[in-house]
């Protein structure tokens, strides 16, 4: 049996003075890794109430040290004795201190939300003042994962329009607060941002890069990242075999969009002050990126749902009716339900190894999720796969054929305020695996059952016709490819005539048989083939995020015992 590891030493507290908060005495102390303060006047007793907030045990608060925003001292308004006016006398001597440093830090609220809260201590003399706020700012100073420089850019026109304001009035007074200074890009048009990144921007000058809009406005700056990363390493993106060399900056995705789902994949809400103070903090979450390919042509890069099929026709749909706003999910979503449109082809794909779990294990990725850990031995095993053969007769493959409601591919949960478990809940950000969902035809009732378990607490693959596999690449062939001559289709048994009068059938509004095929969906884009080549490439970006934190965050004591 393992030995339990010996107990930590207690840490050397750097400073501790009596200070008062509030009119009440208090032992402040601080260490390498807290802050604490501990009310003197009253005997210790456990708080009650909300787990959240700074750590409260026995009377007691603790913030981490890596969770102090700044430290500032306070200006304090001198008592005036000449009004003449009622004044409460001090009872004590700490009331009549008037020097005060404030400690800004973060403070956890429910549904994984940051606020900035604040506490003043006040000191005795300007020297301890002094002494208090040095020592902490040498402490922030060691925490060298900070931001001090970002790149800021903002799409006015994500969402309902408010990302300027959002960004004015919520992000940058933390920003500021925090001391990191920012360039910031209003754009101008669409892939404003990516074009800058990808051949203007001085990367050099920056810690990070902030994307202030909605999934399609993160898209546009990952794609420029990866892609500016790629070129100025010599890498060929249109080489689907290439291995990709990882970004070295960190994204920070403010949330100003209609769909926020990669913010509230890795934050665990989509709320824009609690993704500025993950920046802050210097949050770091790695993230896979799909490359997809058609014939050796670089497409895309994915980052959350590949949807072939359903999600592809009401993505395509949708975009027909961007005029009718939001609304027009839901309508194109109907729509294509009742339309049952079913597609041919063939799937073939290269499993992920067992160590990463598999997609109905219902281990969900969490902040310093273990499977995540892992990727730098399985990705070994990963190279060694693709330095041999890995085409179909290598064995390592899988071929599947059939007819499909839909085709679905995840990197990550794609959870969302209405699907809170996601499409693939046990999705990982950074295994280097892809959750891949086939839905096989079924009747309109059983896709309606299917499509309802994404909302509540059932299973959405305990269904004959659905089959999940975790997997590091797949192809997809539709049954008649985008370029299909005449005689391919008359040996697939349909004459030119024939495919002329099915295609007026299919137009009809009552036809249910299968299209040629159907358009995939990928983030929110359209792409240009159906015949794709998709590879997952691990920890290929980062985020300031950590991933969702577990609720027990709030509840442990930060091994107090060590304090
Ligand atoms: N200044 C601009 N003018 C017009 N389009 C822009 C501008 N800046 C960015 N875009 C584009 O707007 C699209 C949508 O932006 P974003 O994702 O921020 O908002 P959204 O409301 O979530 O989007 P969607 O309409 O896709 O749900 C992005 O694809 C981006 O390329």
């Amino acid at each position: 049996m393992d030995k339990p590891p010996p107990p930590k030493p207690p840490l050397l507290p750097l400073l501790c003075s009596q200070l008062s908060l509030q009119h009440r005495v208090n032992e402040v102390t601080l260490t390498s890794a807290f802050l604490s303060w501990r009310d003197v006047e009253t005997r210790p007793k456990r708080t009650s109430g909300s787990i959240y907030g700074p750590l409260k045990a026995a009377g007691s608060h603790y913030v981490p040290v890596c969770e102090i925003i700044s430290v500032q001292e306070t200006e304090e308004d001198c008592p005036n004795t000449d009004v003449g006016k009622w004044q409460k006398v001090p009872h004590n001597p700490a009331e009549s201190n008037q020097h005060a440093f404030t400690v800004s830090y973060v403070e956890r609220t429910p549904k994984h939300r940051w606020r900035c809260s604040e506490v003043t201590l006040h000191c005795t003399d300007r020297t301890l003042c002094l002494q208090w706020v040095q020592a902490i700012r040498e402490q922030l100073s060691l925490l060298t994962i900070r931001p001090k420089r970002l790149l800021v850019y903002i799409n006015p026109y994500g969402g309902k329009h408010r990302g300027k304001r959002i960004y004015e009035q919520k992000v940058a007074p933390i920003f500021s607060r925090a001391s990191i200074s920012t360039d910031v890009i209003v754009t101008e048009r669409a892939n404003h941002a990516r074009d800058h990144l990808k051949t203007e921007a001085d990367l050099k000058k920056y810690d990070g890069l902030v994307c202030v809009g909605g999934d399609g406005m993160f898209s546009e700056i990952m794609h420029g990242l990866i892609s500016r990363t790629q070129r100025d390493s010599g890498v060929d993106q249109d080489r689907s075999d290439e291995t990709l060399i990882p970004c070295g900056l960190r994204i920070g995705i403010i949330p100003a969009g209609s769909t926020d789902c990669v913010c509230y994949a890795t934050v665990g809400s989509n709320d824009p002050v609690t993704s500025a103070l993950h920046i802050v903090v210097g949050d770091s979450q790695p993230m896979d990126v799909c490359s997809i390919h058609h014939n050796n042509t670089f497409l895309r890069y994915s980052v959350s749902l590949l949807g072939y099929g359903f999600y592809g026709d009401v993505l395509t749909d949708s975009e027909r009716k961007r005029w009718m706003g939001p609304a027009r999910y839901d309508i194109s979503g109907v729509k294509t339900f009742l339309s049952h449109r079913y597609y041919e082809g063939t799937i073939s794909f290269l499993p992920a190894d067992e160590n990463v779990g598999t997609p109905r294990d219902k281990l969900q990725c969490r902040a310093g999720c273990n499977i995540c850990r892992l990727p730098t031995a399985d990705k070994q095993v990963y190279k060694d796969k693709e330095s041999g053969s890995d085409t179909e007769t290598d064995g390592a493959w899988q071929v599947i054929r059939g007819k499909f409601l839909a085709i679905n591919a995840a990197c990550m949960s794609c959870a969302c305020p209405r699907s809170p478990k996601g499409l693939a809940p046990s999705a990982h950000l950074a295994d280097g695996t892809a959750d891949l969902i086939l839905v096989r035809k079924c009747t309109r009732f059983d896709f309606l059952r299917h499509l309802l378990r994404h909302t509540n607490k059932d299973d959405q693959f305990d269904h004959p016709f659905v089959e999940v596999y975790r997997v590091r690449q797949f192809r997809f062939t539709p049954r008649y490819e985008d370029g299909d001559s005449e005689l391919e289709l008359r040996e697939a048994g349909g004459s030119g005539h024939a495919r002329f009068f099915s295609q007026i059938c299919r137009e009809h509004p009552a036809c249910t048989c299968s299209l040629a095929h159907s358009s995939w969906n990928c983030d929110g884009e359209i792409l240009p083939h159906a015949a794709i080549q998709v590879r997952v490439h691990c920890q290929l970006i980062k985020l300031f995020a950590r991933g969702i934190e577990e609720q027990s965050v709030f509840e442990e004591p930060y091994a107090l015992g060590a304090m």
